[in-house]
């Protein structure tokens, strides 16, 4: 698997791009990830043939990550099975039973869970996920919210099950980005609202800022 989901270093995983450009220019700075919201109800929504005009030029140059929402499972499968993203994200109601044929036919998936308190962090591995994604909890609009939480319970979850790669979401920005790689250790940082101008327009200024810091803490 893409060395992005090792857990003994902090990547960094940029979410919400809608633009080509930007898309191309987080390759150029060596960002790890990206991630295109497929979720019509987002601020960062990308539809699906707009982001298939770009994705497939930058296979192997970045990991190609799709955020859904309760999306019918064949609308996923099509974008993996197309080559237009390499990784799922699902950052809503998806239950086990909907993760389990991803798990089964070998697709990579990252599960995302808004962490409300440590009740949260119970039977995670029914999932069966590639990575698990720790957000903060976002009722109603499920993530994007540039909130955090209790960094500890994702510190404490990542020491009992130090295989298991996880990401930390949730008001990652510049100013905070150290703290947190120095504390959680994640496998990636992941940001949708601290790395834009405004929602899915990238600031290059900030992300920079934002792998310094991961860069210095680790
Ligand atoms: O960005 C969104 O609009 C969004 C909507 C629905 C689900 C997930 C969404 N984004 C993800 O939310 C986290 C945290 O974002 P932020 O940094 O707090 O703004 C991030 O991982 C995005 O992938």
């Amino acid at each position: 698997m893409h060395h992005f989901f090792h857990p003994s270093t902090t990547s960094l995983k940029v979410c919400g791009v809608t633009l080509e450009s930007d898309a191309h220019q987080l390759v150029a700075e060596g960002i790890t990830a990206l991630g295109v919201n497929f979720w019509p109800k987002s601020k960062r929504y990308l539809p699906p043939v707009d982001a298939a005009k770009f994705l497939p030029a930058l296979k192997e140059k970045i990991l190609r990550v799709g955020v859904f929402v309760n999306a019918p499972t064949q609308e996923v499968l099509s974008l993996l099975k197309e080559d237009i993203i390499d990784v799922a994200q699902f950052h809503g109601d998806e239950t086990p039973e909907y993760c389990a044929p991803f798990a089964e036919n070998g697709h990579p998936f990252i599960r995302a869970i808004g962490v409300k308190n440590a009740d949260s962090l119970t039977n995670i591995h029914d999932y069966q996920a590639s990575a698990i994604l720790l957000d903060a909890h976002a009722p109603g609009v499920y993530g994007g919210t540039g909130d955090t939480f209790d960094w500890n319970l994702a510190r404490t979850f990542i020491s009992k099950n130090p295989t298991l790669p996880v990401l930390l979401a949730g008001g990652i920005t510049a100013e905070n980005a150290a703290e947190a790689t120095t504390l959680v250790h994640p496998a990636a940082l992941d940001l949708a609202s601290g790395s834009e101008s405004t929602p899915g327009i990238k600031d290059f200024d900030k992300i920079r800022a934002i792998q310094a810091a991961i860069s210095t803490a680790q």
